[in-house]
């Protein structure tokens, strides 16, 4: 395809030379995913809605044109095209596009499908991604992503053209045209410690420092302070030229083989799909490394300050002028050169260096996003920008397991200096040795200031205090919480990378690592790499468990915030996990048994006599069991709470099963399936990983487990429901098959419901602490155990991760409105009152 291309980014980091449903009956403050995560902030919500509305598609159309003559297409609602004109030959064209939304509609079966899809992961969010059709929708940030790999408007228009079924609309055209106009024309850059805003266009800058937030940022520098620009010069703006500076953007924009509307050059015009995507994208990747040969172009600047960059961010997007960041990392003379490149049996893979080639397509470092299957190497990945760039890294991570599994990699896939990348947690605080190195440590570490220790206080002052050439964002989608947020500013870096598997968040936070980090600068095909077998394929079921009447009916006559732990011990449930067990287990599997609850945990794998994980189990212990799970024969089961739905690594594992789990979370669902993506047999032929979802019927726990599948279900997975187990009946020792055992269960379970409903005694995994039940306390001093009103997520290991946060808004979401206090609290109150009137 790309038959321009110059430098692979491999060989550039190798040495030199070479649908929603009626909700359930629990109380509105269950909801997993208002605990989980922030509501917006209305302000910031506001910002990013500005820009969305400016652009947003809606007029007539949207009401009149939808037919109302037959009965079906009032089914397709706004989806329905049927009003518009098919071109002649649209049968060999693989892609619809909706004026009234910017859906695109792709038939990923045609030959052209895969350039289709290759252009429009570029310009377009993709939606879901089935087998035989693909949805995306243009956005404005969709856009922003495309201009800031270098294409050009005219060229998105053209070549959604040459896929297109019908001609493009007006709408789109104007649209796209809205969107990209001024994106990527202002850049935020930094120098020698300090911030730039530049722009070969001076009308821009003008239009910025009329803007009140922008211009209070703003830093004054003297004259012949290089290229800023100083008060006294600042009304004649069109004097501040910097010669010989290149062109601002760095994005070279290739030579226009294909015209809008069809009207392409009839000798340039490409033949094959791939040809005709090269024309646009892969051209000018060759293209931007003759950065030399073009002309040179006037650069305008002037500065802000390191607080105010958010804010001017934030501005500028509002305003519509999003700012791209790019490092110009050869040219860093600045900053010490790190001596390390990937060591010959790194093969990076070919979606691994297309998401690379985003972000290095000119040369230039770009920061933004990378969306990669769990599984999938995003650790390489990161690895990789570093050896390209070689300078200074800090990467953060979710936990210290994380940050040990980083390094390990490090050292794997680079020949970095072991004595040139540090660690940076509760049980680590050492620096690197010489003037470049990499710090790798976690997101907490870095924003608890709190119970700062001496040791912590100097590493962070060494952190902050100086300048970084690439700050590695594992698991990005945590950095819009607010605690975390901070600190992206507070680390002056030049270039930021972020990873992920699951760009989603239960708020609409996500939106706003648009300007923390940049845009999102690829995203993978589930579907596709399991296919080339790079992940694992995985056959999803959910299993259906009826009730039994007994645990039924406490369930029915518990308040909702109590029923959760009689859906999740149902004892049907439990035979239905002891049977897939002892059924993969034969098969010759590894199997993972996930819950969130950990008095379930426990209870499941005492009886199973299996071991298991959770945060209070101490780090030796847990990797004996790791260990043993991964090479261990008679170890073929492992149970595992919260904590392992991330950054685990164990590739023998390939059939999981979920008892428990954290609500509707679509994001848990994911990482937990990433569990088994790594699956060591995968390109077996034939070989299958499995993942089965444990729901008892007729429960909360069914609505909750159609909302968890939901973005596996857009990348492309299947669910099957399975109402009967064939075999179950006749399992040897099937535990809970007489009445009386079950009976049992169910008073063990009314005691730890009723032992449990006032203390939430929260797991905390950050920096090595962690809850000990059995104590009832942390293992480690300060301030760690956390105690408050009743809620079932405590009781489950659903508060480990570090990124979990409570704010002010869920803190009021929780208060109990004055009339329905109970009376011990109407009395506190009303005694609080007279103490105070005197
Ligand atoms: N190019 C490659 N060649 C060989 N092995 C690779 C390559 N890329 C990744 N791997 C291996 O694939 C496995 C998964 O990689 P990694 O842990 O980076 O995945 P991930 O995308 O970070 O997953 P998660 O989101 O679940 O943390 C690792 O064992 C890694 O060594």
């Amino acid at each position: 395809m790309a038959t321009k291309r110059k430098g692979s980014i491999t060989e550039l980091a190798k040495p030199a030379p070479g649908p929603k449903r009626a909700k359930p009956d629990v109380s509105s403050d269950e909801d997993d995913d208002d605990l989980e995560e922030e509501v917006p902030d209305e302000e910031e919500q506001g910002a990013i809605s500005r820009v969305l509305d400016k652009f947003s598609f809606t007029g007539a159309r949207e009401r009149s044109e939808v037919p109302t003559s037959d009965t079906v297409s009032r089914l397709f609602k706004r989806d329905e095209l049927s009003f518009l004109k098919m071109k002649p030959d649209h049968e060999s064209r693989p892609m619809w596009i909706n004026p009234r939304n910017g859906k695109i509609i792709l038939e990923s079966f045609s030959p052209l499908a895969p350039a289709a899809q290759d252009f429009l992961t570029a310009i377009a969010e993709p939606l879901s991604r089935p087998t035989y059709l693909h949805e995306y929708r243009i956005t404005p940030h969709s856009l922003y992503a495309a201009v800031s790999v270098g294409l050009d408007p005219k060229d998105i228009v053209a070549v959604l053209d040459r896929f297109s079924k019908i001609p493009i609309p007006d709408e789109i055209v104007q649209f796209i045209n809205g969107c990209t106009g001024s994106y990527g024309k202002v850049k935020l850059v930094l120098k020698h410690n300090r911030y730039f805003l530049e722009s070969s266009d001076m009308k821009m800058l003008q239009i910025l420092l009329r803007d009140q937030v922008i211009s209070e940022q703003r830093v004054f520098t003297d004259v012949g302070d290089g290229d800023g620009i100083t008060k006294e010069s600042a009304p004649k703006m069109g004097a501040l030229v910097i010669p010989g500076t290149k062109i601002a953007a760095g994005v070279a924009q290739g030579q226009q083989v294909v015209q809008p509307n069809g009207g392409e050059n009839e000798e340039q015009k490409p033949e094959t799909a791939e040809e005709l995507f090269a024309s646009v994208t892969a051209l000018k990747e060759g293209e931007e490394d003759d950065d030399d040969d073009e002309e040179a172009e006037a650069v305008h600047s002037f500065e802000v300050c390191a607080e105010g960059v958010e804010k001017v961010q934030k501005q500028c997007l509002t305003l519509g002028y999003p700012l791209l960041e790019e490092y110009d990392f050869r040219n860093d003379s600045r900053n010490a050169n790190l001596d390390m490149d990937l060591r010959p049996q790194a093969q990076i893979r070919h979606y691994q260096e297309k998401s690379l080639s985003k972000m290095f397509g000119n040369g230039r470092a770009k920061s933004g996003i990378i969306v990669l299957p769990c599984g999938a190497g995003k650790t390489l990945v990161g690895i990789t920008a570093a050896c390209t760039i070689k300078k200074s890294v800090v990467v953060l991570c979710t936990s210290s397991m994380s940050v040990v599994q980083w390094r390990n990699e490090f050292l794997k896939w680079s020949t970095i200096n072991p004595d040139q990348i540090a660690i940076f947690t509760a049980e680590n605080k050492e620096r690197f040795r010489g003037d470049a190195g990499i710090i790798v440590t976690t997101y907490s570490m870095v924003t608890n200031s709190r119970t700062r220790s001496h040791d912590s206080q100097k590493m962070m002052d060494f952190l902050m205090g100086r300048e970084w050439g690439l700050l590695l964002l594992d698991e990005v989608h945590v950095v819009p919480a607010n605690i975390f947020r901070k600190v992206i500013h507070s680390i002056a870096t030049h270039a930021k990378l972020g990873l992920t598997a699951t760009l989603l968040r239960e708020d609409d936070k996500i939106q706003d690592l648009n300007f923390l980090i940049g845009p999102k600068l690829y995203e993978a095909n589930w579907m596709e790499l399991s296919e080339q077998g790079h992940i694992a394929r995985v056959q999803c079921a959910e299993v259906w468990c009826p009730m039994t009447t007994e645990f039924y009916q406490e369930y029915l006559n518990e308040t909702p915030r109590k029923r959760a732990l009689f859906y999740i011990m149902n004892p049907r449930k439990f035979q239905a996990c002891q049977f897939l067990i002892d059924y993969h287990e034969k098969r010759g599997d590894k199997v993972i048994v996930f819950s969130d609850n950990v008095f379930a945990l426990a209870a499941y794998a005492r009886k199973l006599n299996k071991p298991y994980i959770y945060g209070g189990t101490p780090q030796q212990e847990r990797l004996k069991i790791l260990q043993n799970f991964q090479r261990n024969e008679l170890i073929n089961t492992v149970f595992l709470s919260k904590i392992g739905d991330t950054s685990l690594d164990l590739p023998e594992a390939t059939c999981l099963i979920q008892v428990s789990s954290h609500y509707g979370s679509r994001r848990q669902e994911a990482q937990r399936l990433g569990r088994i993506l790594r699956a060591k047999r995968r390109n077996d032929e034939g070989f299958n990983a499995f993942f089965y979802s444990l729901v008892s019927k007729d429960t909360a726990e069914m609505y909750y487990s159609s909302k968890r599948q939901a973005f596996l279900v857009d990348q492309g997975y299947a669910f099957k429901v399975i109402t009967h187990l064939q075999g179950i009946e006749n399992l040897p020792g099937l535990a809970y098959a007489t009445p009386a055992e079950r009976r049992e269960l169910l008073q063990s379970v009314l005691l730890e419901n009723s032992q449990n409903a006032d203390v939430n005694s929260i797991e905390k995994e950050t920096d090595g602490g962690f809850f000990d039940r059995t104590r009832g306390d942390y293992k480690r001093s300060g301030p760690l155990v956390k105690r408050n009103n009743a809620k079932l997520s405590g009781l489950s290991g659903g508060d480990t991760m570090a990124y979990m946060e409570q704010n002010a808004s869920a803190n009021r979401r929780m208060k109990v409105p004055p009339g329905q206090q109970n009376k011990f609290m109407r009395k506190l109150k009303s005694d609080a009152v007279k103490k105070a009137r005197g």
